[in-house]
Parts: C-alpha cells; structure tokens; sequence
C-alpha cells in the first residue's frame, strides 16, 4: 500500500479552464495599465501638447521592441505551424509589401504631433527608464519556456477597449489630433483580438500543470508591469512636478 510521505510538498491540482481563463482575466481587471493616472489625464484632454509628444516618442520604443519580441519569440519555434501563425505579428507592425505596418502608423502619430521623425526613431529623446522597461519585455520572451513567452502577450486581451477609449477620448479633447493619426490604434481593434484569441487558445492548450499555469498568469502580470511601469516614468517626469532626466525631451512651453 502506498503511503502518504508528509515531507513531499503538496501538489495543486491544475486549475480547470474556466478557472485558468478567469484568473488570467482577474489581473487585467486588477493592474492592466486603463487605470494609471496618466492614461487618465492623456484621453481626458488634461495634458498639453508637449505632454502628449513625450507620451507618443517614449511609446515608439515599445513599439519598436515588439516586433523583436516576435522575432526573438519565433527563433526559439520547432514548431512551423506555430511560427506561419506567429509571423503575422512581425507584419502587422513592420509591414509587408504595400501595407505599411503599425510602425509607420506610429509615425504618422508623431508627425501629427509635430516631432521630427530622425529624433523620434533615434529614441534619444526617450527616458532612460523607459528603454529598460520595454527591452525587459524583450529579455523576458527570449528566455522564458514559450507558453510563458506566449502568455506574456495576453495583455492584448484588455487592449481594445483602452484604444477605443483613446481614440474617442484624444479626437474629443485635442485640438491638435485629428482622425488620420488614430490610425494605429483603429487598425489595433481588429489586429490584437486575433492576436489574443490565438495567445489565449495556446496557452490553454500547453499550460498543463498548476505550476505552468501559475508561471502564465504571472507572465501577465509581469507583462501589466511592463506597460504600467512606462506610464509612471512619463508621470514622474513630465506631470507636475516635472522631472526631466538630462538629455531626455524638453517639451516647449506652451
Ligand atoms: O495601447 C495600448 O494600451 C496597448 C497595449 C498593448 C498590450 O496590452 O500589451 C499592446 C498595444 N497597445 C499594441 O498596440 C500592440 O501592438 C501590442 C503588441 C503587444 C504584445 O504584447 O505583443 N501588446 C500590445
């Protein structure tokens, strides 16, 4: 008969989906980045223009570092199926043939703000911290098991309701956006619930144990960190008491 050995550490039973699903919903609701104080102040009108361009130039770097994310993601793909699904990502923001991609959208967004474009993509401009936090993203994909990797993107589930709430809250309440530049965050309605569906199927599917489901529902935590760390920095720096790191932006006055 076997027994009990009450020095081995008990072992959790893996959640059921339902649960997986809910728990991983539950940190959205808990830390995505729609609650920070200054998501709040950027779709409510409440900052200025310079304000906004510090916003847009700092977010360039992480929509620089996504594509490599993806690409640093697919180097360490076996699978072809998984790699022809997960490519599709690296287009959406670099673009392919005549569809000029997320990037160039962003800097449609920028020009629309009047920054020059060189200044923007040399992200010399950027906060110190804010190049950390997004290549941290990248580290964290490369070197995490792939299901975590994948989970890491499930943010993407909480997206499209804080790009609606952008897209209504800066066309109402800045003079200086107009509807051509919300073009990237209209594209990202339909392109990030794909993303997501595929992400969230995924990860049901090879997150087998208590503890790689735990490790996924950590990685979206993590991943909450990512985005919610960048706003405190532009917060710190930019918001009153402006704290400008030397040789990061100094928006003019207005
Ligand atoms: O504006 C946003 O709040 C926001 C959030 C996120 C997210 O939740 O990760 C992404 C994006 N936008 C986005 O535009 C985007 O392309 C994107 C890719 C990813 C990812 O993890 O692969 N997240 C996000």
């Amino acid at each position: 008969m076997d027994e009990i050995n009450p020095r081995r550490p008990a072992v959790s039973a893996p959640m059921s989906v339902e649960e997986f699903d809910a728990a991983i919903r539950s940190v959205g609701t808990e830390r995505y980045h729609d609650k920070h104080v200054f998501h709040k102040l950027l779709h409510g009108g409440k900052l200025n223009k310079g304000q906004v361009q510090a916003w847009a130039l700092n977010r360039y770097c992480y929509q620089e570092a996504v594509p490599r994310k993806d690409a640093a993601f697919m180097s360490r793909v076996h699978d072809r199926a998984l790699r022809r699904e997960w490519i599709s990502r690296i287009h959406d923001h670099d673009g392919l043939g005549d569809e000029p991609g997320g990037i160039e959208r962003w800097l449609i967004l920028t020009d629309g703000l009047g920054l020059d474009r060189d200044y923007v993509t040399s992200m010399r401009g950027a906060l110190p911290a804010t190049r950390h936090i997004v290549e941290s993203y990248v580290r964290f994909v490369r070197e995490q098991p792939l299901v975590v990797a994948v989970a890491s993107s499930l943010t993407e589930l909480f997206a499209p309701s804080i790009h609606r709430e952008r897209i209504a809250g800066m066309l109402e309440n800045y003079e200086f956006i107009g509807d051509g530049v919300m073009a990237y965050f209209r594209r990202r309605l339909s392109q990030a619930p794909r993303d997501s569906d595929f992400a969230l199927c995924y990860v049901k599917a090879n997150a087998i144990t208590r503890a790689e489901q735990e490790a996924c529902v950590d990685a979206v935590r993590f991943k909450c960190n990512v985005l919610w760390a960048q706003l405190d920095v532009l917060n710190h720096a930019y918001v009153t008491p402006a704290l400008v790191p030397p040789g990061a932006f100094v928006p003019e006055k207005d």
